[in-house]
């Protein structure tokens, strides 16, 4: 069993009347990349705080590293960064010349510098000055300086928040890049389930302060699984031409029905297929139950973006 890194037990917060989080349990171990999932408001600010000593507790208890007292969490935090609240980057400084004076304190050498901006794809920037940056390139700037300190566990808030569509490609690969290489594990939060299905590997969904589920990877792809739906009174005349077909990943569902997992481009063909062979297809076809979708389902809401 992999080392729990954070252990968040019935943590709640009351802003005034309001319950901001309500009792969420939430256990992340050494190399996840944990989404956690909610629509504007749903607490997912508030946790990470929390989690991070930025603000405190009503209810529940917090374990970082195994360390759940007052002293033994100020220890555990240390190795911890987040993008919650960053250092303010200098606009008319370059990338460089930021993480430097960022670094002053560690005593982090220039290679270590090198090798974050590579990390971060910025190695590129030369003497171009923050203000001139991308807001991509600026919230990568953000991230290499919560590495100065070379955490073992990140937080990040949002990070694909605002980017364009290649500006959320490259932080997807920067994030997978620094679990790879530098074993670091994720807590980060969206409120686009599919844009953090691509990147996080376990999904935590909270819902007005609670945490209605929780899913690996795995999970999540079979809950929204896509695949062809075909409704015959023939199932055994169709189990064959399918096998004829090479068609493989299939699940005879009961005595009318077949989901078939595979080729869902090829409706078309199939149902050819099964009609040449006189099969009785009453109905096929692609059921696309999409992320968005399944997220609705569950918080049986909207999403406001
Ligand atoms: N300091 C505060 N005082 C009072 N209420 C607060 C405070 N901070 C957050 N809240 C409330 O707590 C709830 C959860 O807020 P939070 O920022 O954690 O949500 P979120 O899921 O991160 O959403 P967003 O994506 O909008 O930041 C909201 O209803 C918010 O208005």
């Amino acid at each position: 069993m992999s080392e729990t890194i954070l252990k968040a037990m019935n943590v709640s917060k009351i802003y005034g009347k309001h319950k901001a989080l309500d009792k969420v349990s939430i256990e992340i171990k050494r190399g996840m990349i944990y989404g956690l999932i909610g629509e504007n408001g749903a607490g997912k600010s508030t946790f990470m705080r929390t989690v991070m000593g930025l603000i405190s507790i009503d209810e529940g208890d917090i374990e970082l590293f195994g360390e759940s007292s007052t002293k033994g969490l100020q220890h555990a935090r240390r190795k911890m960064g987040q993008s919650i609240e960053t250092p303010a980057l200098y606009p008319d400084l370059t990338a460089r010349e930021n993480l430097r004076v960022q670094a002053a304190n560690g005593g982090v050498s220039e290679r270590e510098i090198d090798n974050l901006l590579r990390l971060m794809s910025l190695e590129d920037t030369g003497k171009k000055k923050v203000k001139n940056f991308s807001l991509g390139m600026r919230q990568r700037l953000a991230i290499a300086s919560t590495l100065i300190t070379n955490p073992e566990f990140l937080i990040l808030d949002e990070p694909t928040n605002g980017l364009d569509p290649s500006g959320i490609v490259e932080m997807r690969e920067i994030i997978q890049r620094l679990v790879k290489d530098r074993g670091i594990t994720v807590l980060l939060s969206s409120h686009l389930l599919d844009e953090l299905s691509q990147i996080a590997n376990h999904y935590g969904i909270l819902h007005k302060g609670k945490l209605i589920s929780e899913l690996s990877r795995e999970q999540l792809a079979s809950e929204t699984r896509q695949y062809i739906e075909l409704e015959t009174s023939e199932i055994h005349k169709a189990v064959v031409v399918l096998d004829k077909m090479g068609i493989k990943e299939y699940e005879v569902v009961n005595g009318t029905e077949i989901n078939i997992y595979e080729r869902l481009e090829d409706v078309a063909s199939i149902n050819r297929s099964l009609v040449l062979a006189n099969v009785n297809v009453s109905r096929i076809g692609t059921t696309r139950q999409k992320l968005e979708d399944y997220f609705l389902q569950l918080t049986g809401g909207t999403i406001h973006a």
